[in-house]
């Protein structure tokens, strides 16, 4: 079996090789010629796995470590007896941890709290599933919207998005990025989007680029409809929209998936899919686990104040890559291909917590000791 895997995929290599020919190539460099002769494909979402790529190959089956799929063609490849899998929640806490402290440290920064403010998700999936788990532990009210969800499970828990927009002081968008069908999310952040919105909201867009409108987007900062940006994902990225980026208050590029437990968990899931297609073992598979944390105590007494915020954002702290991007933009991608994945709490072992303190402790993921 000859797999063609993207050399920047965490934790991969090794795990293959005994029973597989597996050939590493950089990011962005698959080709026709190249992957003309392989079983399997192991991408990102950097590689496109377009017609053109696969129409002369003999692959079968095409694993990608991430959850979005929107860089497969999955109509061609259904089409031509090309199985294709994502790893559906592989990085869903990992986006939640970085939506979270990137709000913490905007809340820091304004001198505010989370705590009584509402959260509008729009797209309630894995991601925002554990957006709203974390959120609601920090104390936000939470408004769901999520149409395909209403329509298959009943309105119940979600509201329209007027709703939403009318009422959340922040909005976070988690949603795959869609062309067509009933619900596309293309430009679903457009000027009539920002219209609806509560003067001064947040606005966060970890999801894809081109799920908010960049002119529309940059038009609501101006009129000081949107006070707050927090932009993981960006239009045309890596070439991002320099007026864009001088206004965001957060600006990464596109790691908010990356920490070392969601590679991990993502590679993991995709040797599996090899496994049961190509009814293989890879023996080593148990060793795909990320490493633990430089510094894997955190010592609540450390900090004068908001001590459980404090903890949280000595797991992950935006900042850090944010003033890398800002320093040059055109760094975009040697970042993402170059990026210290953080761990998640649960790599933590907290002490000198408080007994309230504890449970929150707990509820959130971290270790608590002592
Ligand atoms: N920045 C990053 O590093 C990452 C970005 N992502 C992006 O986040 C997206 C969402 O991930 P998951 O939650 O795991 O996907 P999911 O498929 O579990 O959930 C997506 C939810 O969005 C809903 N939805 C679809 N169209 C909608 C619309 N027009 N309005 C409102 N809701 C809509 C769906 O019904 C579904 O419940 C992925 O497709 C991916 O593009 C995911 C992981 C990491
Ligand atoms: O999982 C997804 O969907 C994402 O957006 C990933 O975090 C992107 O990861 P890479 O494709 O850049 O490895």
């Amino acid at each position: 079996m000859k797999i063609i895997a993207d050399d920047t995929i965490p934790f991969l290599k090794g795990i293959a090789e005994p029973i597989a020919d597996i050939v590493y190539i950089p990011a962005k460099g698959f080709t026709p010629e190249v992957v003309k002769d392989a079983d399997a494909l192991i991408v990102r979402s950097i590689d496109k796995c377009t017609s053109e790529l696969l129409a002369s190959s003999c692959v079968r089956l095409i694993t990608t470590a991430t959850i979005g799929f929107d860089h497969i063609d999955i109509h061609y490849c259904e089409s031509h007896g090309i199985t294709w899998k994502n790893a559906p929640g592989c990085n869903a806490p990992s986006v939640a941890q970085y939506v979270l402290a990137s709000l913490l440290r905007i809340a820091l920064r304004r001198g505010e709290s989370l705590q009584g403010k509402t959260l509008g998700i729009i797209g309630v999936g894995h991601v925002g599933k554990e957006v709203e788990k974390l959120a609601s532990l920090f104390g936000m009210t939470i408004l769901r919207n999520d149409p395909p969800r209403a329509e298959a499970e009943g309105p119940e828990p979600f509201v329209s998005l007027e709703e939403l927009l009318a009422c959340a002081d922040i909005i976070t968008c988690h949603v795959p990025f869609t062309r067509e069908g009933k619900y596309p999310t293309w430009h679903l952040a457009d000027e009539k989007f920002f219209s609806q919105v509560r003067r001064g909201c947040w606005f966060i867009n970890s999801c894809r680029g081109a799920v908010h409108d960049t002119k529309a987007l940059l038009e609501a900062h101006q009129k000081g409809l949107v006070e707050e940006i927090i932009l993981d994902c960006w239009e045309n990225e890596p070439q991002i929209n320099q007026e864009l980026l001088k206004v965001v208050s957060i600006a990464t590029p596109h790691i908010a998936g990356f920490s070392a437990d969601g590679k991990a968990t993502a590679t993991r899931m995709c040797l599996e899919e090899i496994q049961r297609f190509f009814h293989v073992r890879f023996d080593r598979l148990k060793e795909v686990v990320p490493p633990a944390p430089a510094n894997p105590l955190i010592n609540l007494d450390a900090f004068e104040d908001h001590r459980i915020e404090n903890a949280f954002l000595q797991t992950f702290d935006p900042l850090v890559v944010d003033r890398k991007l800002r320093k040059d933009p055109s760094t975009f991608e040697w970042l993402r291909n170059h990026y210290d994945h953080p761990r998640e709490p649960l790599a933590y072992q907290v002490k000198q917590s408080t007994p309230a303190e504890k449970s929150l402790l707990q509820q959130i993921g971290f270790q608590v000791i002592g």
